[in-house]
Order: C-alpha cells, then structure tokens, then sequence
C-alpha cells in the first residue's frame, strides 16, 4: 500500500488562474442589476410570467442578494403598470433588501408612469432611460445629435425634478462614436443622471472594447468633476457568446453596476447569465454577502416562469452539472468520500464545488462505468454489492446505450436474489 502523500490544504488546488492576474480590482461596493424581468422578457420566445411568477422572482433575487431588480417599462402597456406597481408594492410591504429600477425611452410619456408607482409605492425607482447613441441608429430614425441631446435632457430633468434617480443609457454604446458619448455623457451629468449605462445593445463588444470605452468614460467623468458622484454600469448582450466573460471584465475595468439576467435569458440570444456572473466572482473569492444557495431556484423559477428548459449540461444548475457515469471519475469521487473527506469529493472532479450552491455529488451507472459506481449506487440505498451482483448490473450497464435508471437496476437486484 503506498503512503497517504502530505499535502496541505493550499496545496491541493494550483491556481493557474491567479498568476498574473490583473488584481483584485474589483471595488467592494459593486452592484448586481437583474434585467430577467425586463430584458429577459423581451425575449420572442419566452412566455410572459403571471404575476405570481414575477413576485417570486423579486423574493428570490432579493433572497441572493442581487441589489437591483429592473422590472419593466411601466408605460409601455396598463398591465405592465399594474405588474410594476404591485412588484413594487411586494418590496416594500416585505421590506425586501431590493432596489427597484424601470426602462423607458427619453420621452416623458414613458417617465411618469414611474413617477407614479415610486410615489404610490413609496419607493424611489431608478429611471433607466435609453435612447440610440450609435451612428446606426441615427440613421435609422433620422436623428441629429442635437435631437438626441434635448430628448435626452428634457427626460432626465422630468425624473430629476421628481426626485428620483436617473441612469442615463446609451443605447448600442459600443457601436457609438467618442464625440458623440462624450456630448451625451456630459449632458447627462450635467442635468444631474447618477450613473451612466454603457450597453452593448447587439452584442459587438470584446473584452478590449469593454475596456476601452470604461476607460474613456472614466476619464469623462472625472474630467467634469464628478468622479466618485457618478457612477457606470455594464449591459452586455451574448451574441458574440461573450456576455459573460464581458461582464466580468467589465467589473475588473472598472465597471459600478453590472446587468444579468437568469439563465441569460433576453433580447435574440441574450445577456450575461446572472447566476454565472455570481459563480465566477464566488469562485475568485470577490463575493461576501450573496447566498447562493439559492442559485438553483431562481433559475428554474426564471425557467418556469418564461417556459424554457434548462439545457441539461448547463453550468451550476444543468441537470448534469454535477452528474457522472464514468468509471474514473465516479471511483475517485467514491474513494475522496470513503475518506469521509467532503471537501475533496466535492472538488476532484468539478471545477466548481456543488457544496457551495446547495447541490450534491450525483454518481449514476452507464456503459461508462465500473464497479465502483455499482457498488456506490448499491451502498446509497442499503443494498449489499455482492460480486454477483455487482458483475450483474455491470453487464446490464455496458451493454445498454443510456444510464440505467433506478428500476432497470432494480430489476437486476430482484433477479440475482431470486438466483
Ligand atoms: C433598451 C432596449 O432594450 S430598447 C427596447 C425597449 N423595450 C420595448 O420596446 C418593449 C416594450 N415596447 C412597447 O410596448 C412599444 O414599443 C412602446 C409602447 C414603447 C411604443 O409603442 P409605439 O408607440 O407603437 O411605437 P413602436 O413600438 O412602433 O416604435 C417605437 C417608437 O419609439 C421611438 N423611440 C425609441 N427610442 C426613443 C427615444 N429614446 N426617444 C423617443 N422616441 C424613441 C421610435 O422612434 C419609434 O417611434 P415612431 O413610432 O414614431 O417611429
């Protein structure tokens, strides 16, 4: 028998992540924006939520510790205003720790509707007004920058003078020209937005452009003097299949306020996923008061709630994001747990520990296996492993095309002992 080697707990895992990496840039005070109630539904393929749906999502978010919840464009129809306002009155009659915020376009038609639920609520909505920045859009609605400008000025000053506060979006940001952000930007600091919304309305941004344009736009805000007062915020679209990692970057450039939505769900292909937004800062230890253990619900009330699957092999809360057939894998989990040693179970052969997120180790039997997930499978429900019977399920396993489910085992079981 060799030797136990002594390894120490720091040694265990080699972090090939941490060498070189840009620091721990991330500030303390950032905050997490969920879109699924707005941006995730306008999704053309997801089904609307009921109201029910929709409140149990605002207690689950609230539940993880996403600070902000926008949740629709109230004066886009009478049932999204009703929806919004109940949404709102959820929050404060449960004094939910969630910040609300609503979309609208640069028209006070759009405005006022929030001013109203914030003022019959009682709870100040963070007006997210948008409007097309990008030469693109210009053309396509004839917009001349000074257009936009006044659109843009005269909404932010209705929700000022309503005292509520103001993110300014640009919308399709990184496909808009510096000139015209820098005009824009100092515009809406100047009529008093609090934050400024960099979009990545189409999905066009790599982690360069990400970084670029937070750097210009820091270098906007600080040379109008309101550095610290006015803050930026990320919306990154996953059409290039790079939100997520967008997303993080943005953080580490420098980003206040980043956007996510449950399972990605949004506008074409959609967002950044909120749930992989959280892991990834969980994982590099940047995360202190989310819980979540509470990941695994949201979504597949997100899911449920828009009538979408969750694809099986999807990351932290895919059916088989902690599943395993195979003989290698499964025997190694087996022996980790034989040492009564969690810990190690939970991380030999998953880069992300189930543990953290409330989910569980799952060995299951297939062609792929071998004797230890048997007698792994056997062991969990009191079944003594004989040989004979071990041998027995083995064959079945290798010479089916799936994993065997519990009655095709347990029909092996019945047909040794009546041997
Ligand atoms: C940031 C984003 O994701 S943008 C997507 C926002 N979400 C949605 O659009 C979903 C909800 N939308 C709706 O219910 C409807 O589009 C409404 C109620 C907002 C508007 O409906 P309608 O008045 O029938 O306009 P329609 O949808 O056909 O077209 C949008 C209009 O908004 C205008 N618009 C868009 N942004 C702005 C803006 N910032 N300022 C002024 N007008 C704007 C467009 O020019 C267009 O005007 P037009 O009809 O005069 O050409």
């Amino acid at each position: 028998m060799s030797a136990t080697p002594d390894f120490r707990s720091d040694d265990l895992i080699y972090d090939w992540n941490e060498i070189g990496r840009k620091g721990r840039l991330i500030p303390r005070d950032v905050t997490f924006f969920d879109e699924t109630l707005r941006d995730g539904l306008q999704n053309p393929s997801v089904a609307d939520p009921n109201i029910e749906q929709k409140l149990k999502l605002i207690h689950l978010m609230s539940k993880i510790g996403i600070h902000v919840a926008d949740i629709g464009l109230p004066g886009s129809s009478k049932r999204a205003f009703d929806d919004v306002l109940r949404m709102c009155r959820e929050i404060t009659d449960n004094r939910l720790p969630l910040g609300v915020a609503c979309a609208g376009r640069t028209v006070a038609s759009d405005i006022t509707p929030m001013i109203e639920i914030s003022q019959r609520a009682g709870i100040p909505v963070e007006v997210y007004c948008f409007i097309g920045s990008s030469p693109i859009r210009q053309l396509a609605e004839d917009w001349d920058l000074d257009t936009i400008v006044k659109r843009s000025a005269e909404a932010i000053d209705v929700a000022v003078k309503a005292g509520l506060p103001v993110a300014y979006v640009t919308e399709d940001t990184t496909r808009s020209r510096p000139d015209m952000l820098a005009t824009l930007f100092k515009m809406a600091i100047d009529h008093g937005a609090s934050r400024l919304c960099l979009c990545d309305t189409v999905g066009h941004a790599t982690p360069d452009g990400v970084r670029n344009l937070i750097s210009f736009t820091k270098a906007i805000i600080a040379g109008h003097g309101s550095d610290g007062k006015v803050r930026i915020d990320w919306h990154g679209h996953n059409d290039r299949g790079l939100a997520l990692e967008n997303a993080l970057w943005a953080l580490e450039f420098g980003a206040d306020r980043v956007h996510g939505t449950a399972l990605g769900i949004g506008e074409r292909v959609g967002n950044a996923a909120m749930e992989l937004i959280l892991l990834n800062l969980k994982l590099l230890g940047l995360l202190e008061h989310q819980d979540l253990t509470h990941m695994l619900e949201y979504c597949n009330t997100a899911a449920e709630a828009v009538g979408w699957q969750i694809p099986i092999n999807y990351p932290l809360v895919g059916r088989d994001a902690f599943r395993t057939a195979t003989g290698v894998h499964a025997a190694a989990i087996i022996k980790a747990q034989g040492k009564g040693d969690a810990w190690l179970a939970d991380r030999i052969y998953s880069g992300v520990p189930a543990g953290m997120f409330g989910r569980k180790q799952e060995i299951c039997v297939g062609y792929m296996s071998g004797a230890s997930n048997v007698n792994f499978w056997l062991r969990q429900r009191r079944i003594e492993p004989s040989k004979e019977l071990v041998e027995a399920i083995l064959k079945k396993a290798k010479g089916s095309s799936h994993i065997l489910s519990d009655e095709e085992i347990l029909a092996v079981v019945d047909e040794v002992n009546a041997r």
